[in-house]
């Protein structure tokens, strides 16, 4: 499991290391492993032109200690000031280890040391214009992009936006949460062999995913396995129900029920499908278009998907075990507020809306947020931009119904089943994708986890 941490968390457990470590021994360990990320940026040290944008905290010591170590591997390093002063001894390092002020032609690299964790967002006119004028060359990040909001994951203001981001000790939410993960590029996190505490963003990694997944016992049998119903689709748009039944349909649940306007084309698409029934999980909503209200009603009372037109029919609360999934435009429509709201601070809205509704709320997009109504949140990390593909979201959403039928929490339900479906989604490649692909896919990648 990948866990972020609150800023204030992280300084509180970094306090004794701090004290503990002679001179600027940590911040040395944190500038190895920026350098270590420039050189392999490069394809090596030697002869290459990096140059430092610098602030006044340790961000900038981090920054100037990597030149160090740059420079003594045969780097040409320069560095902007862009407050006109900087950590006093990694500074002078920096100068002693041949270190230049000042820009000289164009680098090969940049390394962004403006602000960390101290920061506040945005970036001061001199380091954005610091910036400016090394644009579209590489940029590794020190800690976070400078300019980013750290524990919102939000970007409010102007920020870098790296290729690379070296972080130490701990994921910040920034890293995982967009906006500002979007602006991180690749994270690495480097070791300080600091203890930190539990965090309260995360994100599956595929062994989590594997002990978290469903298996059947020897002695199951269809209905101990767990039998999830879907109300989807409509005469207008039967091929969501053909959808949501297909991810319904991977296998994890011991059997499939239909119930809705589509039955036809569900049971030439999928013959095991039966009708109306007992279930233990529901999902309901997608395509139902005017169906939606009713649907929502008939379902009644077990662990229930809520999605698409269905989740506008929400009243104050959700019913009990409910998993809503709603792209960004959807939450804008039941938190009275404008998508572009929505996606500059996803994090807020999302843990919002499982408060509102006390439910667990997936919030889709790059990446998806799973939120519990006390908070806690899980973050997505799989996926490609293909699969931002018509109908994938009825997949989704036939998937996670499949898993609560099966027991699962419905934290758990939603997070597994986003990270199969993005995972299922690269593995079609890096190339275009329906969302009918996604169901064999996603079979594959359960193999694949448990082979
Ligand atoms: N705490 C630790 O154990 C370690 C911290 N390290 C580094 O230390 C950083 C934190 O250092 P600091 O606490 O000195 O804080 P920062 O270096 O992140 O920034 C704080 C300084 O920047 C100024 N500042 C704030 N917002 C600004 C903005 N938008 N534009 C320009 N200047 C701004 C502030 O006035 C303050 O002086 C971490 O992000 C990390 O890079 C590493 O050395 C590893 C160890
Ligand atoms: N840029 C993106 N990168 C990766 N995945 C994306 C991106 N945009 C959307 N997605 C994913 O694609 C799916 C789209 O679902 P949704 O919007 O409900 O589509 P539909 O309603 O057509 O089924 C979601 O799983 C979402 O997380
Ligand atoms: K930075």
């Amino acid at each position: 499991m990948k866990i972020a941490r609150r800023v204030e968390a992280i300084r509180a457990a970094e306090v004794g290391a701090i004290a503990a470590a002679p001179g600027d021994a940590l911040m040395r360990r944190a500038a190895a492993g920026v350098a270590r990320a420039c050189i392999e940026q490069l394809g090596g040290a030697y002869g290459r032109r990096v140059h430092l944008v610098v602030g006044v905290g340790d961000n900038g010591g981090d920054a100037l200690y990597a030149g160090v170590a740059l420079a003594r591997r045969g780097a040409l390093v320069t560095a902007t000031l862009v407050a006109g002063r900087a950590h006093p001894g990694a500074l002078a390092a920096y100068v002693a280890a041949g270190g230049r002020l000042g820009l000289t032609g164009r680098p090969d690299l940049v390394v962004d040391g403006v602000v960390g964790i101290g920061g506040r967002p945005g970036l001061r006119p001199e380091a954005a214009a610091a910036f400016e004028q090394v644009a579209g060359v590489p940029i590794v990040a020190v800690d976070v992009p400078s300019g980013v909001d750290v524990d919102s994951g939000e970007t409010p203001e102007i920020h870098v936006d790296a290729d690379v981001t070296v972080t130490f000790g701990s994921l910040r939410h920034a890293h995982l949460v967009d906006p500002a993960a979007a602006a991180c590029g690749a994270v690495a996190v480097v070791e300080l062999g600091v203890d930190f505490p539990a965090g309260d963003v995360e994100a599956l990694e595929a062994e989590d995913v594997r002990l978290l997944l469903p298996a059947p016992e020897s002695d199951d049998h269809k209905y101990t396995r767990g039998v999830v119903g879907v109300r989807a689709g409509s005469v207008r748009y039967p091929g969501a129900a053909v959808l949501a039944v297909a991810g319904a349909s991977v296998g994890f649940a011991g059997m499939v029920r239909y119930v809705g306007a589509a039955g036809e084309q569900v049971v030439a698409a999928h013959p095991e499908v039966v009708g109306a029934g007992k279930v233990q999980a529901w999902v309901v909503g997608s395509g139902t278009d005017a169906d939606a209200e009713s649907h929502l009603h008939a379902a009644g009372g077990t662990p229930i998907v809520i999605d698409a037109d269905a989740l506008v029919h929400l009243p104050g609360a959700a019913p009990a075990d409910a998993v809503l999934t709603p792209h960004a435009g959807e939450l804008a429509t039941m938190l009275g507020v404008s998508r572009d709201e929505i996606e500059a601070r996803p994090l807020h809205h999302v843990r919002q809306a499982a408060e509102a509704y006390d439910a667990v709320v997936l919030l889709k997009g790059r990446r998806t947020l799973i939120a519990r109504p006390d908070g806690r949140v899980r973050v997505n990390t799989t996926g490609t931009p293909w699969l931002a593909t018509a109908g994938s979201g009825d997949v989704l959403a036939g998937l996670i119904g499949s898993l609560l039928a099966t027991g699962m929490s419905g934290f758990d339900a939603a997070s597994v089943g986003a990270w199969l479906h993005g995972r299922a989604a690269q593995a079609c490649g890096d190339g275009p994708l329906v969302a009918g692909m996604l169901p064999d896919a996603i079979r594959a990648v359960v193999e694949d986890l448990f082979a």
